[in-house]
Formats: structure tokens, sequence, C-alpha cells
């Protein structure tokens, strides 16, 4: 796979076998010249056999990834690092939220009234969080009260404490210590989200709220050392943190067993059920030990839940299983500022180092569609003296981390992404996000443009519009800036609607009112197991491999 919508995953390759060797038998009566030429010849074969062997093993099942990371840090002030909420953080009260489902529990208003244990109140305030937003208001007690969810909430606005508060809440109140040095561990929780990076903050966030406790989060993803995370593994695990890839390795390797798990945690929920992660969530639902899902708790997040998603991930939870909506479900950002700049493919370079020149030392996302181009377009804006570091799927991951390092720490002001760095990233004071390249699905844009304007703050974000490459977005576009209040050019909406944008191509989204799918046109709920994917008529126009 060339890492289409649903590519995926670069070390992690099953079936890779050896070439049998060829075994040879000398004739008994042969004359000596005979035997002597055919042993030539069987041992230069032999010769090249094993660094043949070796390099097909190298190709198909890649090198031995040895990286081990730097340890997080166990500075308390480090740990609890974070940036202040905005000026717009109030605003998030104003938001419709709608629950659907039967008898939701009533939301709360303060974190008090979550009724979280000292240590965890304690953490809760050293992280800075005052009050819940939205999504924290009603997520947290629905989790509380066993019952599975989907939420939809717009980006930056605190989905992360929304599912991890109440699980380390329940996991707290019933004593729950990792049990130490065990060859298996059984985790009360998994946690999966479709990056690296992202995981990695799923858990660097679970570790902080879990901070002077007995709960110990671990994290395993791929692109770094097995050998390094086994060891982790066995030292205790409650919560555990994972790229679909590796969890299932160490689930396959009998690392990880699954009798315990009471949640079960999609992030980026949409994007771990679609064509790529789907299988893999199949398999980890069906492997052996998974508790079905009327034993366990189910919950999934994201900003973005195409209808299609939503039918489907009906199969992974109880059929009372509650929707929450924050606002519009598939909506941009509001506190983003959102515009677009007209521009041909080849005058793109130029048009950005314009605007890079204009912005100054903003900390900047640039997203682009192909990993060469990542590449490519961070070494012309070096060229140029920005100081600029490149994330994709083809770097190592000690480069990935180093990019993220660079760009948190602002050493380098821009970071040149692939559609890997769309999701979930939440890196403090990104002003500014570019579309040198737009998506060719509306939902990544809305996660792309996501990477600023965060928990209350403002942001930035300019889109390139190539009319010849971009049409087919350009109605889907209008919808989302008209719903989130921005001002739509007048020739994007001419190309929206002058018939060269096909209309069957991301459909504009209905409001949230309508959008949990079971309430439906007909008002009907779906059965169990009657659903089946209807994503092929998705494909990303990158190439980037998840995972
Ligand atoms: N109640 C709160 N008070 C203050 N800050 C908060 C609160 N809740 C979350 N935050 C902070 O807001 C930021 C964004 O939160 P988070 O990453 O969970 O957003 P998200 O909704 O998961 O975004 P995305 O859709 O991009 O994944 C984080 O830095 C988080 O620590």
């Amino acid at each position: 796979s060339r890492g289409r919508r649903g590519g995926r995953g670069g070390s992690y390759r099953q079936g890779t076998s050896l070439i049998p060797l060829v075994v040879v038998f000398y004739p008994l009566h042969a004359n000596a010249t005979l035997t002597l030429k055919l042993h030539v010849i069987i041992s230069a074969a032999c010769q090249l056999y094993l660094p043949l062997c070796a390099a097909f093993l190298f190709l198909t099942a890649g090198p031995r990834v040895t990286y081990i990371p730097p340890p997080p840090s166990e500075d308390e002030e480090s740990i609890f690092s974070h940036y202040e909420s905005g000026v717009n953080f109030d605003k998030y009260d104003e938001i419709l939220v709608d629950v659907s489902g039967t008898n939701p529990p009533p939301a709360i208003m303060t974190f008090d009234e979550a009724a979280l244990c000292e240590s965890l109140k304690r953490n809760v305030s050293k992280s800075g969080y005052v009050k819940p937003t939205p999504v924290q208001k009603h997520g947290i007690p629905i989790i509380s009260a066993g019952r599975d969810l989907m939420a939809c909430a717009q980006t930056g606005s605190g989905k992360t404490a929304a599912f991890l508060l109440p699980i380390l809440q329940q996991l707290m109140a019933d004593g729950a210590a990792a049990s130490c040095f065990s060859e298996m561990q059984e985790p009360d929780a998994i946690i999966v989200a479709p990056t690296r990076e992202l995981i990695n903050q799923i858990y660097l966030e679970a570790r902080k709220f879990a901070y002077g406790t007995c709960v110990r989060p671990v994290v395993v993803y791929g692109g770094v050392s097995t050998g390094h995370q086994i060891r982790d593994l066995s030292r205790g695990c409650n919560v555990l943190c994972g790229t679909p890839g590796r969890l299932l390795d160490m689930i396959g390797r009998g690392k990880v067993g699954l009798t315990k798990v009471r949640y079960l945690v999609l992030d980026e929920a949409d994007r771990m059920l679609d064509m790529g992660f789907e299988p893999d969530m199949r398999r980890l639902v069906g492997s052996p030990g998974m508790p079905s899902k009327e034993n366990r708790q189910t919950l999934m997040f994201s900003a973005t839940f195409p209808e299609d998603i939503q039918r489907l991930a009906a199969d992974f939870l109880k059929t009372d299983y509650l929707f929450l909506a924050v606002g519009i479900v598939g909506g941009a950002c509001s506190d983003v500022e959102q515009t677009f700049v007209q521009v041909t493919k080849f005058a793109k370079r130029e048009q950005l180092i314009d605007l890079l020149k204009s912005t100054g030392s903003e900390r900047t996302m640039v997203f682009v569609e192909t990993k060469r181009q990542a590449d490519f377009i961070a070494t012309i804006l070096c060229q140029e003296k920005f100081p600029t570091t490149s994330i994709h799927g083809d770097r190592e991951q000690w480069q990935r981390e180093q990019a993220l390092g660079d760009f948190r720490s602002g050493k380098c002001s821009v970071l040149v992404a692939t559609s890997v760095g769309a999701r979930g990233l939440d890196i403090p004071d990104v002003q500014f996000v570019v579309n040198f390249d737009l998506p060719n699905n509306i939902d990544e844009y809305v996660h792309r443009i996501g990477r600023t304007g965060r928990c209350g703050n403002t942001g930035r974000a300019v889109s390139f519009y190539d009319p010849v490459a971009d049409s087919e977005l350009a109605r889907s576009l209008v919808t989302i800036l008209s719903k989130a209040q921005q001002e739509v050019p007048s020739w994007l909406e001419e190309s929206a609607f002058s018939g060269h944008s096909p209309s069957g191509f991301n459909p504009p989204r209905k409001h949230f009112a309508s959008t949990d799918l079971r309430k439906g046109p007909q008002g009907g709920f779906f059965q169990d197991g009657s659903v089946t994917s209807q994503l092929a008529v998705q494909t990303a126009a990158d190439d980037e491999e998840w995972e």
C-alpha cells in the first residue's frame, strides 16, 4: 500500500518467511573434475545466499528497530508544565451541546462535582485546569456512570482529559495497583490512537494525571525498540496507550493480556475505524480474552465523525451508547481565522516564503501532501533562513521526536508536516497553520487547522487553493467556513456552485441537532452487526503511512 487513506504502519509487517535452502547431493561416482566444478558453483551460490536472505529480510521486514527514546522527565515542574487557556475559553460555555440516547446523567459544572479523589484533584489543579470544558462537563459524568460514549467536540477543547479523568478516578477508587514485574501485564484500560506522537502525548497526559498515585500508564508504539517497551511493560501497567500495530504485536507475543480490560478508548475514533485501521480494531476486540462489548466500556472521541463511521462504530458499542455533540459535528474550531489564497501549483513556493516573511517568527505548521514534498519544502525554507524542521513517516522515529521537540522548544519556528501531524497534536503557541497543499478530505482540513486556536486561544490558518486540484473540496469548504462564521471568498463560492465541483463529493455536513445517526431521517436505531463500511469512496491524496 502506498498509504492511501488506509495506509499505515512502517515496521510492523506480517508473513515474512525465509527463502527455502536448496539441498544438493553430489553424485557418488562422478569424476573428480565434475565434483570440483559443482562444488565451486554451489559454494559461490551459498556465499551469495546469506547476504541475499539478509537483504530480502531487510527489505521486507525493515531494519531491526533499536531506538530507545529518552525517558520522560521526572521533574514535577515539567510534568505539569502547560500553556494558558485563552481569552475565548469562557465562550466554550455558549456552545450548544446535544446528548442523545436514553437516560444521560446530568452534566457537572465544576471539577468538584466530578467527585475526584484528592490526588487526582490536586493533579488537575496543578495542570492549570480551573473549570471543565463542555466535553468534560458532559463526558466525565457519562463515563463515570458506566455508559458507552461516542463524543464529538471541536479540536483543542479538552477531549483527552474528558476520558482520562473518569477512568483514572474509577481505577483509583477501586484501588487498582499495577501488578509489578510480571511477564504478562493485564491492563484495566486500553487507549488507542493513530499516530506515535499522539499516543505518546496521551500517555504523558495520563502520567501527569496519575502522578503520585498507584496507577501506572505505559505506552507502546512503532519505531521504538520492542525489547525496551516489553521491559517497561513488565514493570506494571494499568493503563496501556498504544498504536494499533505495536499493541497487537505485544498481545501476540503474550506480553499483554486482555481479560481485565474494563475501558477501551479510541481517540480520533473516526480515523481508527476507517479503512486503514478498522481491521486492526476488529482484531483487537476479537483478540482472545478481550471482554465483549457488553462487558467493557467503549469510549470514542474525535472532532469529526462522518456518518458512515458512526454506523460502523455502533458495532463496537453497546446499543444504549450515548452520543455527545458539542457544537457542530465535524465543525472547524471557531477560534481559528480561516483565509484562502487562490494560487497555482507552481506559484505556491514563492507565496509561502512571502507569507512566512510577513508573519515573522510565529510558530507555524505547514501541511503538505507527500513525504518528499515535506523534505523539499523544509529544505527550501531552511535555505531561506527560516528555522525549519519536518515530520513525516519516512523519517526515523528519533528524527520525528527530535523534530517535534525542536518545534515545541521554539528552536525551529516552522514545522513542515504530512497528515501524520494533522490529528491531536497539542503544541503550545502554534499561531499559524498553512495548508501548502489542501487535503482532499474535509475532516482532515478540520483537524489540520485545529493545531492552532486551542483551549480558547485564537489562531490563524491560510490555505493555498489550487483551482485545478482542489475544486472537489470547494463545496465542503464553503460549508465549513459559513458554519464557523468565517468570511467565504466569492471566488470559492463560485467554484463550489459553478458545476465544476462534483455535488456528490464531500457533501456538506448536517447541523449537530441531527447528527446522532441513530436519530437518522427515519428516526430509527441501528441493529448490531448490520453495518458495513461504505468508506471506499473516500481516499486521501497524500502518500503518508500512519503509525
Ligand atoms: N479544563 C481545562 N482547563 C484548562 N486547560 C484545559 C482544560 N482541558 C484541557 N485543557 C488543555 O487544552 C489543551 C487541548 O486539550 P486536548 O489536547 O485534550 O484537546 P482535544 O479536544 O483532544 O483536541 P484534538 O481534537 O486536536 O485532539 C491541552 O493543552 C489541555 O491540557
